[in-house]
C-alpha cells in the first residue's frame, strides 16, 4: 500500500489536468481524494467547471486556454511533481495549450510520467469534450503519454473500435499504441456480459490482463478518474507501470465496493474505506 512520508517531511506530489464536479464524485474532487488517500500531495489545473450532479451535467464553463497552460507552470516551476494525470480537457484549444505547457515542464515523452484519462463524455452521455477535439486529443497528447485509460465508449469514438470480447478488447490495445501511446489500458467496466471487469494493458510486446469481480452496484461514478489517479500516484511513488496498473485495478475494484447512493442517480465509488 502506497503510505504518506513522516509528519513535516514533503510527499510526492502528482499533478491533476481535469474539470471539476460540482457534486464531488469524478473530475479532479476524486483525483484529490485518491491522491491524498495514497499518501500524495495533489496539485491542479483546471480545465473546466462542470455544474454536475447524481443525474448528470447541466451545464459547463471552460477555462481559458492560456490560464489552464498557467496553472501547469506556476505548479511545476515551483511545487514540482513526479507524475501527471489528464482528465476532462473539453477543446482543442486546451488540448494545444496543455501539450505546449507539458513540453516546457518536461511532462510525458521521455520525461515525466503521463496518464492520459481521455475523457469524452459523463456516465450520461453529456459531453465533456468537443467532438472536434477528439482527433487533437489523439494526435497530440497520445504520442506524449505513458499510460491511456479509455473505457469502451471511448475506443469507440477515438478509434471505430467496437470492444465486446477480449479479442476485440487486444485489437483496441493495438490500434492505441499504434496511436502512439507507450502503455494502453483498455478498461472492461463497460463489458456488462460477464461477472469479471476485465482491464487489459499493452505495450507493443505483451498483455497483461488484471481481472477483478464485478460489483453489482449502480453507484459506479467516478471510476475511471479513481483508477487513473490511482496509477498516476503509484507511479509517483517510483513504481514500474505494471505494479502501479495492478494496483490501481485493486485501489478502484475496492472503491467500488464501498460506493455509496448520493442523489437521486449513480453515486461516487469510495476510495474513503482506506480511513474506516
Ligand atoms: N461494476 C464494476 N465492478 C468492478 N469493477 C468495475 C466495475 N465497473 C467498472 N469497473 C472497473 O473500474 C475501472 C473503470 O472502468 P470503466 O467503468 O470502464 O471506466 P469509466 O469510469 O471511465 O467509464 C476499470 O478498472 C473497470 O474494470
Ligand atoms: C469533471 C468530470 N471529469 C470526468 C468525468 C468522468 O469521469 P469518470 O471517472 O469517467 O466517471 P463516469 O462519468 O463514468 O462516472 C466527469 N463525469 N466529470
Amino acid at each position: 500500500m502506497l503510505t504518506a512520508p513522516p509528519a513535516g517531511t514533503a510527499p510526492r506530489r502528482v499533478l491533476t489536468v481535469a474539470g471539476s464536479d460540482s457534486g464531488g464524485g469524478a473530475g479532479i474532487q476524486a483525483d484529490l481524494r485518491t491522491f491524498a488517500l495514497l499518501g500524495v500531495h495533489g496539485c491542479v489545473a483546471v480545465t473546466a467547471v462542470t455544474v454536475q450532479n447524481s443525474v448528470g451535467v447541466s451545464d459547463v464553463q471552460e477555462i481559458a486556454p492560456p490560464i489552464v497552460a498557467a496553472q501547469i507552470d506556476s505548479v511545476t516551476s515551483d511545487i514540482g511533481v513526479q507524475a501527471v494525470k489528464t482528465g476532462m480537457l473539453a477543446s482543442a484549444p486546451i488540448i494545444h495549450a496543455v501539450a505546449a505547457a507539458f513540453d516546457a515542464a518536461g511532462i510525458g515523452g521521455d520525461g515525466l510520467p503521463l496518464v492520459v484519462d481521455p475523457v469524452c463524455a459523463s456516465m450520461h452521455g453529456d459531453a465533456l469534450l468537443a467532438a472536434d477535439a477528439r482527433s487533437t486529443l489523439v494526435e497530440v497528447l497520445f504520442p506524449r503519454a505513458t499510460l491511456v485509460t479509455p473505457n469502451l465508449d471511448e475506443v469507440r469514438l477515438l478509434t471505430g473500435i467496437d470492444v465486446v470480447d477480449e479479442v476485440t478488447q487486444q485489437a483496441a490495445a493495438r490500434e492505441l499504441h499504434r496511436l502512439g501511446a507507450r502503455w494502453a489500458l483498455i478498461k472492461g467496466g463497460h463489458l456488462r456480459t460477464s461477472d469479471r471487469s476485465p482491464d487489459l494493458l499493452y505495450d507493443g510486446k505483451q498483455f497483461h490482463r488484471f481481472d477483478g469481480p464485478r460489483m453489482d452496484t449502480p453507484h459506479d461514478h467516478g471510476a475511471g478518474d479513481t483508477l487513473a489517479a490511482a496509477a498516476a500516484a503509484a507511479l509517483a511513488h517510483g513504481h514500474s507501470l505494471p505494479e502501479a496498473v495492478a494496483f490501481a485495478k485493486e485501489w478502484v475494484t475496492r472503491a467500488l465496493a464501498a460506493a455509496y447512493p448520493l442523489g437521486a442517480g449513480h453515486g461516487p465509488v469510495s476510495p474513503l474505506w482506506r480511513v474506516r
